[in-house]
């Protein structure tokens, strides 16, 4: 920061005492009067993000926002990545004082919990981390809803996955950490994964002392509010309660107060969870697609929920779906008896569509932030559960949704309260009052009362005024500098009469006071005054009241979020036919005319554009650890072979999550893991190629995959050249195969032909092909998996429709010819290609596999 000027006026001294004690990647914003300004290289920084004048004040930059519209303007500082402290005053301005100041919150793309700064269909996530010889620990919280989890694992690949998925806005590390991780030595692949995880996130960094798990333990349980931590299954020593103490420290200094709203913290382990690794979240486009747009992902695919909070429950479920049969089973119930009953679904729909998002409505009332709005949130929520439970209860008595519409709290006290006390519009700031409705309190309607009655008198008095000095034209107006005063245009001054005060002169003519009109006044700025405190004192007992119950409301909205995901998915099962999966534990993969549920969808609104676009194929799968345990697919450019395996990968994840699934039935063994290794991308920016990365997330899978794993590779081997990428995808299966009885279920497409002929020597590989019809040299493609290996590629037809100059064609046609011929020369003018060699299988032994 530029040096403060050597004189400084007591306000300054106070700005930079304020300043000292802010961490310093902390933007300032210091509140004078009706704005908040900002000096030195927070000025010149804030107005070169917000495009606010820089000024100057004595020589040093200053930049100021008006204060009413400071959360427009931090939303963006904090879209851009900054942390900002709002300093208020603490006391009324008073002539000549120094007024009180104090930081009363810092905000921070990980703590802010106002609704402009979230985006209400995601979670929203602060992580700490810590790294040692033990493994990772991590500890994560949305302060906006009070979720709070913990875990650890000797081995990052258990870990990273799942907090990848979780995409925190900001990230809580020990001082020098990130640095370590970047340095470590080439072959410490977990530490650079690590840094790759937190290098393009925000990071804070605290001092090594607050990621002490004894610290931690203690910080956790004060903030928890109980006595120890083994209620949620706990030990004191768990290595994540040092980032977990860490994340409360550091959420505490945020807020500049405890965070509230904390109900619990839950261990999160990776042996109860189906992991995805970073690669396959992106390659199957499971969150975003590979166009970074939420549109195209499997998420907005299988997303019908109405609520914010539904939105979000979604969301986790599908960052970690879960191992647990009963669990799955009891979501594929709920789904199944909604799926029977269409009218339940629609009352649902409705209804659901008016509850508001109670866990961050919850999160803010508990950590002070708190406005009208919110409480009419708890109110309309309320009103939907009676209509709510009704549905449930309509779908019979010994039914799972009558159960889970059991759950739900009615909590009628508090309900008939709300509705009594707040008006039906309610405004977004306290301040503005009028949000108890007429009625309710009699105290208030009685300074109401007051305040009405003097603006009778106000509009009497204009009435006799005009009459009392004969101007038609005379008017009472108010304005906010001089308050209530008398109007009379330029042509009627003569007839103003003595007891008039003037009090300023317009273009028009002049203002004036008297002093029963200024007395009237005090009388209505001391009723409005009275009338607001009254309304505000109620507030506060209106926030009690909720608060009072806040458990069972926060319980009842995580039914609900849970009920909207399941009812979406009863609708997205009618509407795109699916299926209830059957899982357990064998070995199985077993899929009946299964689709892609990206890809259908897609098709389908073509279709609706464009008249005569083909409908989605479905097709067969049949894999099993110990039997059609590798699916080997060939077969021409664009048939169909990525699309294939990749909805057996989505399938597999929406039946996991307790999803109905795109296909006519379903039989799967349950997996632990999915692996993919699919497209080409690369990472040049922290120096690895192409084919580096294809050969990094290969080695992951190898290293890591398990026989209940399910393995889908696309092409690989593509990134080099064409001898060294078979070479590499040969060998790729027969580990996949290696073991003699069984082997992780695996789909691999290829265009390397040669890889066909593994059929006759791993007894599980199983050849598949997508089958093409071929007609007058050009190709039709039907979309089918078919047995049997494909015959040829196609590369050039394929090549043909995507509009290649036919002077290339033909020429790739007789080069082509050329090489497949025994004569392999090719006469000039012609690329410089190896000539091709024949490829053989010598039999038997594996480790005799000859490649050329
Ligand atoms: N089962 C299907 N039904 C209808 N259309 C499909 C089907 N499968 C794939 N397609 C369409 O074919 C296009 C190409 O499919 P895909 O990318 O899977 O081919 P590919 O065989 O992997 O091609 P390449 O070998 O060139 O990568 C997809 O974009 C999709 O529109």
């Amino acid at each position: 920061m530029s040096s403060p000027p050597e004189k400084l006026t007591p306000m300054m001294q106070q700005y930079f005492d304020v300043k000292r004690g802010l961490p310093r990647d902390t933007l300032l914003l210091f509140r004078l009067g009706d704005f908040y300004e900002m000096f030195f290289d927070d000025a010149v920084l804030a107005s070169q993000l917000l495009g606010l004048t820089l000024t100057k004040r004595q020589d040093y930059p200053m930049a100021g926002l008006p204060y009413h519209a400071a959360d427009s303007y931090v939303t963006k500082l904090l879209a851009a990545g900054k942390k900002v402290a709002l300093c208020d005053q603490q006391e009324p301005a008073v002539p000549g004082k120094l007024v009180r100041r104090q930081v009363s919150r810092i905000l921070s793309p990980g703590t802010t919990l106002s609704a402009n700064q979230l985006d209400a269909a995601r979670n929203h996530y602060l992580c700490a981390l810590a790294c040692d010889r033990a493994g990772l620990h991590a500890a994560w919280l949305d302060l906006s809803t009070g979720e709070f989890r913990v875990a650890t694992d000797a081995l990052l690949d258990n870990l990273l996955p799942v907090l990848t998925a979780l995409n925190p806005a900001e990230l809580v590390l020990t001082e020098g950490d990130l640095a370590r991780w970047q340095a470590a030595p080439h072959d410490q692949i977990a530490l650079h994964a690590l840094h790759q995880f937190c290098a393009p996130r925000l990071c804070t960094e605290l001092p090594g002392y607050h990621f002490e798990p004894g610290l931690g333990a203690q910080t956790v349980t004060t903030a928890l509010g109980v006595l120890n931590l083994q209620g949620f299954g706990l030990a004191p020593d768990h290595p994540a309660l040092g980032p977990a103490g860490a994340l409360v420290h550091y959420a505490t200094e945020n807020l500049c107060a405890k965070p509230e709203n904390l109900r619990s913290l839950q261990e999160y382990r990776s042996t109860r969870t189906l992991l995805l690794d970073p690669a396959t979240l992106r390659n199957l486009e499971i969150f975003q697609s590979t166009r970074g747009t939420r549109e195209g992902s499997l998420l907005s695919a299988v997303n019908r929920t109405v609520t914010s909070a539904g939105a979000r429950l979604l969301e986790r479920w599908m960052a970690a779906p879960t191992l647990d049969l009963a669990e799955i089973s009891r979501r594929q119930s709920l789904v199944g008896e909604l799926v029977e009953r269409p009218g339940t679904l629609g009352g649902l729909h409705d209804s659901l569509g008016q509850v508001r998002d109670i866990p961050r409505i919850l999160g803010r009332l508990q950590n002070r932030i708190r406005n009208p709005r919110e409480l009419g949130g708890v109110r309309d929520t309320l009103a939907q559960i009676p209509p709510l439970r009704a549905c449930l209860t309509g779908a019979g008595p010994a039914t799972a949704l009558a159960a889970l519409g059991a759950q739900l709290a009615e909590l009628p006290a508090l309900r008939a309260h709300l509705a009594a006390a707040l008006a039906d519009e309610l405004p977004a700031d306290l301040n503005d009052g009028n949000f108890i409705r007429a009625g309710f309190d009699p105290e208030l309607d009685r300074m109401r009362a007051l305040t009405s009655g003097n603006k009778t008198w106000l509009s009497d008095l204009e009435r006799t005024e005009q009459e009392r000095t004969g101007i038609k034209s005379l008017k009472v107006r108010y304005n906010s500098v001089f308050g209530y005063y008398i109007e009379i245009t330029k042509a009627n001054l003569h007839l103003a009469p003595s007891d008039y005060v003037r009090k300023q002169t317009t273009v028009n003519g002049e203002r004036f006071i008297t002093d029963a009109l200024k007395q009237k006044e005090k009388e209505i700025f001391h009723a409005e005054e009275n009338a607001l405190h009254r309304e505000l004192t109620l507030f506060n007992e209106l926030v009690a009241a909720v608060l009072d119950h806040s458990v069972a409301l926060a319980q009842t909205a995580d039914h609900l979020a849970a009920l909207d995901v399941l009812a979406g998915w009863a609708a997205l099962a009618r509407e795109w036919d699916y299926c209830r999966p059957v899982l357990d534990d064998a070995d199985a993969l077993e899929i009946t005319d299964g689709r892609h549920p990206v890809v259908e969808q897609m098709m389908k609104s073509d279709r609706s554009l464009h008249a005569g676009s083909a409908a989605f194929v479905p097709n067969d799968t049949v894999l099993a650890c110990d039997d059609a345990q590798l699916m080997l697919i060939t077969g021409p450019n664009m048939a169909g072979k990525s699309t294939y395996i990749r909805q057996v990968a989505l399938i597999t994840l929406l039946a996991q999550i307790g999803c109905w699934v795109p296909a006519k039935a379903c039989r799967i063994g349950l997996v632990d893991r999915i692996f993919s290794r699919v497209g080409a991308s690369d990472d040049l920016a922290r120096g690895n190629s192409t084919f580096m990365v294809e050969m990094n997330e290969t080695a992951n899978i190898l290293n890591n995959a398990t026989d209940r794993s399910l393995i889908i590779l696309d092409e690989i081997g593509r990134g080099t050249s064409t001898y060294d990428g078979l070479a590499i995808a040969w060998s790729v299966v027969e580990h996949l195969h290696r073991s003699p009885e069984r082997g992780p279920r695996t789909l691999f497409a290829t265009h390397y032909q040669e890889l066909t002929q593994l059929e006759k020597h791993l007894p599980r590989l199983r050849n598949f092909s997508v089958a093409v019809k071929e007609w007058n040299d050009e190709i039709v493609f039907v979309r089918r998996v078919i047995p049997g290996a494909a015959d040829r590629s196609y590369g050039i037809q394929v090549a043909r429709l995507a509009g290649l100059p036919l002077s290339v064609i033909d020429r790739a046609k007789t080069i082509l010819a050329k090489l497949e011929s025994d004569d392999a020369t090719v006469s000039l003018p012609a690329p410089t290609v190896r000539p091709k060699k024949k490829i053989s299988v010598t039999p038997t032994d594996d480790s005799q596999l000859s490649l050329l």
